[in-house]
């Protein structure tokens, strides 16, 4: 089954250009409990640009979140994962566990969607930021936490050197999510996945949070792949959008393409159902009269 691609070329996974950071492809999770199987990710393909960021897109439960872990093998024996993660060319799905965790916070990191769960508790900010370079790095304890302090200034910390003796309880939750960031690109990785990153966040704080993951990608050329509900952060902050419907990729292409000229009903659907203002929120009609057990998504070349 193929995703509608929207007004730009198809995804191909290695294509005739460079390798990409991230390509995708058919990929599929599946949850073993108690003997039975259940496909949340079905035959998803995507491929990052360095530089750029593709949003996943989607309702709550759409299955967004497990693709995104799925890339990392977060999972371990409870799920099934098949298909193919090529990190700039190496295959990710089936390396072993000891391997994965030198990719994750290396060359791929993640920024989750609440930073208190990502932070120990027990430890002060510059000590934890300072830890991941060490372990990833093999830098001597003084300049790892010199650099903590620098990475700190980096994502918009005024007084890094007070924060970096903090504990985690005593920030707020925007400078948790910056501590986070912190840490998430202190290998300098060449890949970041945020997950629904300003979900814990209050609303002016959502923005500078994504205007600094904005900053980074463009000083760094690292490629995101950011998790959303949310059509205006795709809007945004996206230079493609994926679409996302019950563990399917159904359109994907260039952010405004997608947004503006939606090609797939279910797209469309989702469009119309979001809140603007003076305008009364609807019911979703185009997704209760189109379903993908009924028909299948088709795909519509444009
Ligand atoms: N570890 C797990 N074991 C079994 N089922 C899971 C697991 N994690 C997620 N699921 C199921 O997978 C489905 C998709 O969840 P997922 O978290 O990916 O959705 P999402 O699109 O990210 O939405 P949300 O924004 O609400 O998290 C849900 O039905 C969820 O219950």
């Amino acid at each position: 089954m193929t995703a509608v691609e929207t007004h730009s070329q198809a995804v191909g996974p290695l294509g005739d250009g460079p390798v990409p950071p991230l390509a995708v492809e058919g990929l599929r999770t599946a949850f073993l409990r108690r003997g039975e199987r259940t496909e949340i990710v079905r035959d998803v393909s995507f491929t990052l640009e360095r530089g750029k960021t593709l949003m996943l897109l989607g309702e709550s439960g759409s299955g967004k979140s497990v693709t995104a872990r799925s890339v990392l093998q977060l999972y371990g024996r409870n799920a099934d994962i098949t298909g193919s993660v090529r990190m700039n060319g190496k295959e990710l799905v089936g390396v072993r566990d000891s391997e994965m965790r030198t990719i994750r916070g290396g060359v791929i990191a993640m920024v989750p969607q609440d930073p208190t769960g990502a932070l120990d508790p027990l430890r002060r900010i510059g000590s934890q930021i300072a830890e991941v370079i060490r372990v990833h790095q093999r830098t001597p304890k003084q300049s790892a936490v010199r650099r903590a302090e620098e990475l700190l200034a980096q994502v918009g910390i005024q007084d890094p050197k007070r924060v970096a003796a903090s504990y985690p309880h005593e920030l707020s939750g925007g400078m948790r999510q910056r501590a986070v960031i912190a840490i998430a690109v202190s290998c300098d990785p060449q890949i970041l996945i945020a997950d629904e990153p300003t979900t814990a966040l209050d609303v002016t704080v959502q923005k500078q949070i994504l205007d600094l993951i904005s900053t980074l990608r463009e000083e760094t050329g690292t490629a995101v792949l950011m998790v959303t509900h949310d059509v205006g952060v795709a809007a945004d902050y996206g230079d493609r959008v994926a679409v996302m419907y019950r563990g399917r990729l159904i359109e994907q292409g260039a952010a405004r393409s997608v947004l503006e000229n939606p090609q797939h009903p279910y797209t469309q659907g989702l469009l119309a159902a979001q809140p603007r203002p003076g305008v009364p929120r609807g019911t979703l009609p185009t997704m209760i009269a189109w379903s993908p057990e009924a028909t299948g998504p088709e795909a519509v070349a444009s």
